[in-house]
């Protein structure tokens, strides 16, 4: 990925569409469900997205679906079965064809774009099958520089990345560049990142597809201690041994959900 392409995962927001969001935000925070015991963080209800093609291709048939906040939910599903569509639509990279997606309380279907991707900046976090790391950057400047649009300071993101870099065991690789790091630690460098602004949601997507077993397990249970000190996770996958982890799994086939079929979730139409 060059600089450039980091902006698709990274915040673009203008001063003009701050300020919108904020008086949003501002609201939301102030409505009585704030206090109603474990909210939803995310809430898709007949969420479908059809390809225009020619010809159409309903990737994702409408589908219902609760992740509370503090959950780790797996979407497990083979190739070709519409995982990437589902991603997307999460992380508020595309907009459904039907339906509406609730995020920690934002109809995010009746948003500017300048609006949905100041929500993305400020609530999900994203970590790939490929890394996307700034070759020719240090682990500290690929992760501060995941703050450059949120107006923090130099310093300050400098000193954030150091903070989310020991949070994944890199304290000793601040100054290091991709390509002298192994795998595992570049996809923590990758964690790092994403964890930078503080979100709310952790989005996976096929986080150890590159990695051998050993070093996904690591990987693995650094997304468990996240999880485990609070963060929502929703992990991608087609591995059925990394959907073991999650609390909850949900299956994906030929677009449609099923709720899973394990630990602890209740069975639950889609
Ligand atoms: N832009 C597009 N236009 C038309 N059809 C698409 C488009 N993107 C995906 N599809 C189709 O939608 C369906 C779901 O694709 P998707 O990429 O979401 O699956 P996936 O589960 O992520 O697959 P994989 O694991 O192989 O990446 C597939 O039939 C695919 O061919």
């Amino acid at each position: 990925m060059t600089e450039n392409d980091a902006t698709l995962i990274l915040p673009t927001v203008t001063a003009e569409g701050a300020a919108d969001d904020t008086a949003v935000f501002a609201r939301v925070a102030e409505s009585p469900e704030a206090d109603a015991g474990p909210r939803a963080l995310i809430e898709l209800d007949g969420v479908g997205m059809t390809y225009p093609g020619p010809p159409p291709v309903e990737a994702l048939k409408p589908v219902r679906l609760t992740v509370a906040d503090g959950e780790y939910v797996a979407i497990v599903g083979p190739s070709g079965s519409g995982k990437s569509t589902l991603l997307n639509l999460l992380g508020l990279l595309d907009a459904p064809t039907s339906g509406t997606y609730w995020l920690d309380g934002h109809d995010t279907s009746a948003m500017k774009e300048s609006m949905r991707t100041r929500l993305r900046a400020d609530k999900i976090g994203f970590i790939f099958q490929s890394f996307h790391l700034m070759a020719h950057r240090t682990a500290t400047e690929n992760v501060a520089m995941s703050l450059v649009y949120q107006g923090i300071p130099r310093r300050r993101r400098r000193q954030i990345a150091r903070e989310k870099l020991e949070l994944v065991n890199l304290g000793h690789r601040l100054d290091a560049l991709p390509t002298t790091l192994s795998g595992g630690e570049r996809q923590r460098v990758a964690i790092a990142r994403a964890l930078a602004a503080e979100p709310s949601l952790l989005l996976c997507d096929e986080p150890t597809g590159n990695l051998d077993s050993h070093t996904a397990e690591a990987v693995l249970a650094t997304i468990d201690e996240l999880h485990a000190g609070g963060l929502t996770v929703l992990m991608i996958t087609h591995d059925h041994d990394v959907a073991e982890r999650a609390q909850r799994a949900v299956t994906i086939r030929d677009g449609e959900l099923r709720e899973g079929n394990h630990v602890g979730a209740p069975a639950e139409a889609p």
